[in-house]
């Protein structure tokens, strides 16, 4: 059991959107007076994945501009020498290496499921056919903007990209922009409105900003715009509930 939930919390931080500092509890009933155990596993067991973030031979110029854009934002010190609030999210196709078992309940993913499993967004091998995004934070705003090249495989409309592939990276991009500031979350509610088609092959902004915290909730909206920011293409509210590793253990 502590092992699993440490391998959930380390796919969290795998994803850079929890400290390497956060010391990671288990959730489990434990009796009044006992202590619980502090979780931390050796780094060594877990080989850096690759980064698929990072530029790659399909990114078209304009894909490549703003990547280069926010790159340099994340460069940009303060006056008093201090890194600057821009972040570039690294991006990985896998959140958990493994998931728990449990034969009664909860979580059961079989052994072909378990070394199968992709993040959706990130498995299809052909560089540029569907998903090439990047996510930059900016942590004194608040805000997260990803930088979306949408490929030949994301079509809906012809010539234009899916609402359920703009959905997916809107739930994706707010998902991670809320996790990282309030941790481990699920998507309660996505509230879109499509106001104009995105062009295949075209890249676009998402800007996703936290509008307010609540106990337990996140509300974030997010555009996703022309990278000039002169035509919105899609408007959203979101709302995230911070859960605790038991809920995707099924407790
Ligand atoms: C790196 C990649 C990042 C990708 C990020 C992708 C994120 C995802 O896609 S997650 C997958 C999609 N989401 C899901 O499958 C979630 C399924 N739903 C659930 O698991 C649960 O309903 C969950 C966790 C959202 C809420 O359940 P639970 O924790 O029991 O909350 P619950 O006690 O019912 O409600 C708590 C509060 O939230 C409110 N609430 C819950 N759901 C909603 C909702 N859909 N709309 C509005 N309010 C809601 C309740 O009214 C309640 O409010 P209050 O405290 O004011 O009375």
């Amino acid at each position: 059991m502590a092992r699993s939930i440490g391998r959930i919390c380390k796919g969290f931080q795998r994803l850079g959107l929890l400290s390497k500092q956060t010391q990671l509890i288990p959730f489990t009933r434990v009796p009044v007076g006992t202590v619980r155990t502090i979780v931390t596993l050796p780094s060594f067991l877990f080989p850096q994945p690759r980064d698929f973030s990072l530029p790659n031979p399909s990114w078209g110029s304009e894909m490549t501009r703003m990547y280069e854009h926010y790159e340099s934002q994340c460069e940009m010190e303060t006056e008093g020498g201090q890194k600057g609030p821009w972040r570039r999210l690294p991006s990985y196709n896998r959140l958990l290496k493994y998931a728990t078992v449990f034969p009664s309940g909860g979580v059961y993913l079989s052994k072909m499921i378990q070394s199968k499993a992709r993040l959706f967004t990130r498995n299809i091998r052909n560089p540029g056919a569907a998903f090439e995004y990047v996510l930059f934070v900016n942590k004194e705003e608040q805000k997260c903007v990803c930088i979306l090249q949408a490929g030949h495989l994301l079509e809906g409309p012809p010539g234009h990209v899916h609402g359920g592939a703009i959905a997916t990276m809107i739930d994706t991009v707010t998902g991670t922009h809320a996790t990282f500031l309030s941790g481990p979350v699920m998507t309660a509610n996505l509230n879109i409105n499509y106001r104009r088609p995105i062009p295949l092959g075209s890249t676009v902004l998402l800007e996703s900003c936290l509008e307010k915290k609540e106990g337990r909730k996140t509300f974030i909206t997010c555009r996703v715009t022309s990278t000039d920011g002169s035509k919105l293409h899609t408007e959203t509210s979101a709302l995230f509930l911070s859960i605790t590793a038991s809920h995707l253990l099924g407790g």
